[in-house]
């Protein structure tokens, strides 16, 4: 029986607590925050994740699962995960704070696990540099794995038993098998290698993925150009498996709480070292771009937006989460507001306790956000906005009847016939 820490209960922290639990697992989570802990110990997510609530539920009541304030109580345990945050700082670079406080609380309390295992997305060569700075030590014996983490938000649990691949990285066999003998029930390639590779291949995948979804904004941009429809040319280019379909949606960029701060983090570490990434910049370009394109586009079609009513539809970075870190629709919020529009907006799901106060108005419903408005900005493709009663919508609305659809996910056609003006992203 391996008991096992995990540091952090935030998304990728309480998603491995959890699922190593159910995999009979001794696991202890240690969490800083104590109203958090309240709330799990009851059995209650801080957020929204599909599956997760009933895992961990299962996981308190077969009592393999406990959580903390103390980082003495993973004294002895052989195995301690990180997941702790690695926000993004104002400058692109990587916020590292938690990850050292962490580093600080092992050596503090001489915890020496046989292995440390990183789940947090760390800036290649940082984990070289932990282990020189806090378990270079005769005495300690602790290895250390690099395990970067790939879930997504809204799959969670579907993306930790079946991932892509399980990467590993560091320096000693035995510790890597320790490691991969985690993963039990998980049938996966393991790919080993080491500690700063493994980082890499985090930054690498987050980064490719970014590339893809502005690559195919542009080709959305100069589509409206030349009078093609992104939609098509997006589906038909994708049905080539070397580039395979996914992550070809054109709208409004990405958002959420990883590709922009990873590929800021991967832009500011290239610099860092003397390395000018320039596809990497053009990548955040063209993403911050995508949020001003759609304000322009309400320009064209409204003229000047002060004191213009818009109703955004969505506020969360994707669907099936209640994320709303980093969102394009809070940002383009921000841009409506700047330029004089009164705002009103909806949202099945925003964990909106996070938000800063907003001089918006937050409604119960769509159609009540849609009432009077002079435009809709569909921000994120909810089922429920894509199955709306939009004939209903519309009789809500005012003239010029504007819907800018930002994730291209409601039929212009349709639209057009019930009587909108329907603008898309990479459409005519
Ligand atoms: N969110 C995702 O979908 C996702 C997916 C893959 C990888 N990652 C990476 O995983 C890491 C964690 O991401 P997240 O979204 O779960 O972060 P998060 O900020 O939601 O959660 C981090 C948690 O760690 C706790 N914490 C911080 N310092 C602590 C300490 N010293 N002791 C105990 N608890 C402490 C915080 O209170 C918080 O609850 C990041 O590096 C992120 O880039 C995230
Ligand atoms: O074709 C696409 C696909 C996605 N997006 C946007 O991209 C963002 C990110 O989407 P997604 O990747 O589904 O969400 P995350 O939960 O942020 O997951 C990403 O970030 C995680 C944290 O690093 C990684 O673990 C995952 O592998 C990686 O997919 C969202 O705003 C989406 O709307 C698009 O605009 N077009």
């Amino acid at each position: 029986m391996k008991r096992i820490a995990v540091i952090g209960a935030g998304y990728v922290g309480l998603v491995a607590a959890c699922c190593l639990a159910k995999s009979k697992f001794e696991v202890i989570c240690i969490e800083r925050d104590q109203d958090k802990i309240n709330q799990l110990v009851k059995g209650i997510i801080p957020f929204y994740e599909e599956g997760l609530q009933e895992l961990l539920v299962a996981g308190l009541e077969s009592e393999r699962l406990k959580f903390s304030q103390n980082f003495a109580d993973c004294k002895g345990l052989e195995v301690l995960m990180v997941a702790v945050g690695t926000p993004s700082q104002v400058d692109g670079r990587v916020d590292l704070s938690q990850i050292y406080q962490v580093m600080r609380d092992i050596k503090h309390y001489d915890l020496r696990p046989k292995v440390l295992v990183m789940k947090s997305t760390v800036p290649p060569g940082l984990g070289e540099q932990l282990k020189k700075r806090f378990l270079a030590n005769s005495e300690c014996e602790t290895a250390y794995v690099s395990n970067p983490e790939f879930l997504r938000e809204g799959q969670a649990i579907k993306d930790w038993y079946f991932p892509d691949r399980i990467v590993l990285g560091g320096d000693f066999p035995k510790a890597l098998e320790l490691v991969e003998s985690l993963f039990i029930n998980i049938s996966a390639p393991v790919v080993k290698m080491d500690v700063t590779s493994a980082e890499m291949v985090k930054y690498a995948s987050n980064a490719f993925l970014a590339t893809k979804i502005s690559f195919i904004n542009e080709i959305g941009n100069l589509c409206e150009l030349v009078g093609a429809d992104i939609t098509p040319v997006a589906q038909a280019v994708g049905m080539d498996r070397r580039i395979g379909d996914q992550f070809l949606k054109a709208g409004l960029g990405y958002g959420g709480s990883c590709f922009p701060k990873d590929t800021r983090g991967l832009d500011f570490l290239s610099t860092l070292k003397g390395h000018t990434f320039n596809l990497l910049k053009a990548v955040i370009e063209v993403n911050t771009r995508q949020r001003i394109l759609a304000v322009r586009k309400l320009c064209n079609s409204l003229g000047s937006l002060h004191g213009k009513k818009i109703g955004v539809l969505g506020l969360t970075f994707k669907p099936d989460t209640d994320d709303i870190r980093e969102s394009p629709a809070l940002e383009i919020i921000k841009f409506l507001l700047d330029e004089g529009a009164q705002v009103t907006a909806y949202d099945p799901m925003a964990n909106i306790s996070k938000l800063n106060s907003m001089d918006f108005n937050l409604c119960l419903n769509a159609m009540s956000a849609a009432s009077g408005c002079h435009a809709l900005v569909l921000a994120t493709e909810w089922p429920e906005f894509i199955n709306l009663d939009w004939g209903a919508v519309q009789k809500e609305m005012r003239e010029p009847f504007l819907i800018l659809d930002g994730r291209n996910s409601l039929n212009a056609q349709n639209m057009s016939v019930l009587g909108f003006q329907y603008v898309g992203m990479g459409k005519l």
